[in-house]
């Protein structure tokens, strides 16, 4: 029996659309609750959210056989990390701030088994192999990994192309608040330069036939970034939904006047 087949991945080759929502809640109760509203990714935040790995293990365990496929951002993309990650059953990585192609190649590699990378050997230890009951996972497992690097500094857009040209790289998310604060509009995701920058970003992305991800919490601004052409998408975040509905639901109730807490967009 093979290594399970990463069905996120499947659907970005396939061109098929995929909506997603951050869980930064960094618990496995929330992630499964979220994987019940249908969202075709989950992204387990360990950049932001207050997650270490015990957490982002459960949470991974919580999405097995949901419709959610988890996609897991570490702090840092450190091949040690993604190690451990992958061996809790993580097949798809979100990687904040690359800049380089040298460090995309580098992730590339720490995610692959030997020749093709240096990924240690210790799967038969956890959830990737179903603890040791895939007899096929060593050979299979490369084939399933979905890498997805981060682009969000005007470093990582001038080495984009670059980056968008290596072999193992599945897709660049571009991160609209880094990328603004960078580009010297801290706060402002939605600033025309941000937007223009990452309409241009999309289309070369797209030009090196891989998949193009965004996030934002604006529901204008999720429709203005599917039309220029994001294959993959988060449209929310269980922190802001959980606030929104509980700061709501007491406004309500007493029958508060004023407008929702938006958030900015980020
Ligand atoms: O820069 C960004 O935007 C992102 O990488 C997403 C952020 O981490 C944050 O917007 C998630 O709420």
């Amino acid at each position: 029996m093979p290594a399970p087949k990463n069905t996120f991945k499947a659907a970005l080759r396939e061109g098929r659309f995929q909506l997603g929502l951050w869980v930064a809640l960094g618990s496995a109760y929330a992630a499964e609750i979220a994987s019940g509203s249908g969202y075709d990714w989950l992204l387990l935040d360990g950049e932001h959210g207050p997650n270490d790995m015990p957490l982002l293990g459960a949470q991974i365990g919580a999405l097995r056989g949901t419709v959610s496929h988890p996609i897991v951002r570490p702090p840092m993309g450190e091949a040690w990390l993604l190690k451990q990650l992958l061996d809790q059953g993580a097949q798809t990585f979100l990687i904040p701030m690359v800049e380089t192609a040298e460090q995309a190649r580098a992730l590339v590699r720490a995610v692959r088994y030997p020749p093709a990378g240096i990924r240690g050997v210790g799967a038969g230890l956890g959830r990737a192999s179903d603890f040791n009951r895939t007899p096929e996972y060593l050979t299979t497992a490369n084939d399933e990994i979905c890498l997805i690097v981060q682009i969000e500094s005007r470093a990582g857009l001038a080495a984009l192309d670059e980056i968008a040209a290596i072999e193992g790289v599945d897709g660049i998310f571009i991160g609209p608040s880094d990328l603004a604060a960078d580009m010297g509009y801290l706060g402002q995701p939605a600033a025309p330069p941000v937007t223009e920058a990452i309409r241009d970003a999309f289309a070369r992305i797209h030009k090196h036939g891989k998949a193009r991800g965004i996030m934002t919490v604006v529901l204008e601004q999720a429709h203005e970034y599917r039309a220029m052409g994001a294959d993959f998408m988060a449209i929310g975040t269980d922190v802001n939904c959980l606030v929104k509905a509980m700061d709501g639901l007491r406004r309500d109730f007493l029958g508060l006047a004023g407008t929702q807490t938006k958030g900015g967009g980020y």
